[in-house]
């Protein structure tokens, strides 16, 4: 049975959820995070992802819509919902010239769940800890992010939004933050959630449970990865035989030996005749796919195009 067929919590729910600057419309009629999961935010760049991302951690009041937490719908996001969520993001969170040291002292006065001890020896273990009289305004940008990490790993939260927390980060970091993450969610036995977003799909591909696609303000796919791997194939063949896919594949690559591309396994049937090799394809390969078929220039759109 897929998962998506199975009875699921969430840890956030939204409705009709809007937000307008000049051009750019934030438009997303339902939202449903899965309670338990790390769930990928996934778009191009101007999708959206740190819109919606702030209206979802409190940064962001200036919306329409409902938002509700934790699988209770009259539960808003007020200071006891707060202390149960940690977010991190690109912006300048603390103050520039707080130094670790400060930041430690805040979110022990700011957070009753914070723990100290915790708090150090993760700074130890992400090599910050030599740093701790130094103000945030002079860490590196990947500095800066293992010190919102450890603060934000040092509570005691059941959910975590995360924007962007992988691109500041060197490849060793990246490959900590997947099993720092993986540990949060076993750690809290089902009732903790990970929602953040990324253009590092490959990457965080083993952490991410569940994958929401954004294009131009609103969710254009969204599934469990298991299920998305199952609704889309890569197929490859001959190059004699690129043309006559005509629009079933979408994000096309060809040489002269061959090519290779994404679609809809319901699809597959309308390559009957040629002479293809399927594989599963990885999670970047779908969201690409999805992503290049939702482009402003594509010939098909989104959800229910045909893709
Ligand atoms: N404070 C703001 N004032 C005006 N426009 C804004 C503001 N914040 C975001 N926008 C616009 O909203 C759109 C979505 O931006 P947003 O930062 O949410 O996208 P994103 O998907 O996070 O992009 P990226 O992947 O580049 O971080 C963009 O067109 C952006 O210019």
């Amino acid at each position: 049975m897929k998962q998506t067929e199975q009875k699921q919590e969430n840890v956030i729910q939204a409705g009709n959820l809007n937000k307008k600057y000049g051009d750019f419309q934030l438009s997303i009629p339902r939202l449903e995070i899965p309670k338990g999961f790390a769930t990928a935010l996934i778009g191009e760049n101007g999708a959206g992802k740190t819109t919606l991302l702030n209206i979802l951690s409190g940064i962001r009041l200036d919306f329409q819509g409902e938002v509700s937490y934790f699988g209770d719908r009259s539960r808003k996001l007020d200071g006891s919902v707060q202390e149960r969520i940690g977010y991190t993001g690109p912006g300048s969170y603390y103050l520039p010239h707080w130094t670790i040291r400060q930041v430690e002292e805040i979110s022990g006065l700011l957070f009753a769940g914070f723990q100290k001890e915790r708090f150090r020896e993760l700074c130890e273990d992400m090599g910050i800890s030599r740093s701790m009289t130094k103000s945030v305004k002079k860490l590196s940008d990947g500095n800066r992010m293992k010190l919102m990490l450890a603060a934000v790993l040092s509570r005691d939260t059941e959910l975590l939004i995360m924007d962007e927390p992988a691109s500041p980060l060197d490849p060793l970091m990246r490959e900590q933050l997947c099993d720092r993450m993986r540990d949060y969610l076993e750690e809290g036995d089902g009732e903790r959630s990970i929602f953040f977003s990324t253009h590092n799909i490959a990457d965080m591909e083993n952490v991410t449970d569940y994958c929401l696609i954004m294009e131009h303000g609103t969710i254009v796919e969204e599934g469990f990865v298991e299920d998305l791997k199952e609704e889309y194939v890569l197929v490859k063949g001959e190059a004699s035989d690129a043309d006559q896919t005509g629009e079933v594949l979408f994000s096309m690559s060809r040489n002269s030996y061959g090519f290779e591309g994404i679609c809809r396994t319901r699809d597959l049937e309308r390559l009957a005749g040629l002479d293809i090799a399927v594989e599963i394809p990885t999670l970047s390969q779908i969201c690409v796919a999805v992503m290049k078929a939702n482009t402003v220039n594509s010939p098909r759109k989104g959800r229910g195009s045909g893709l």
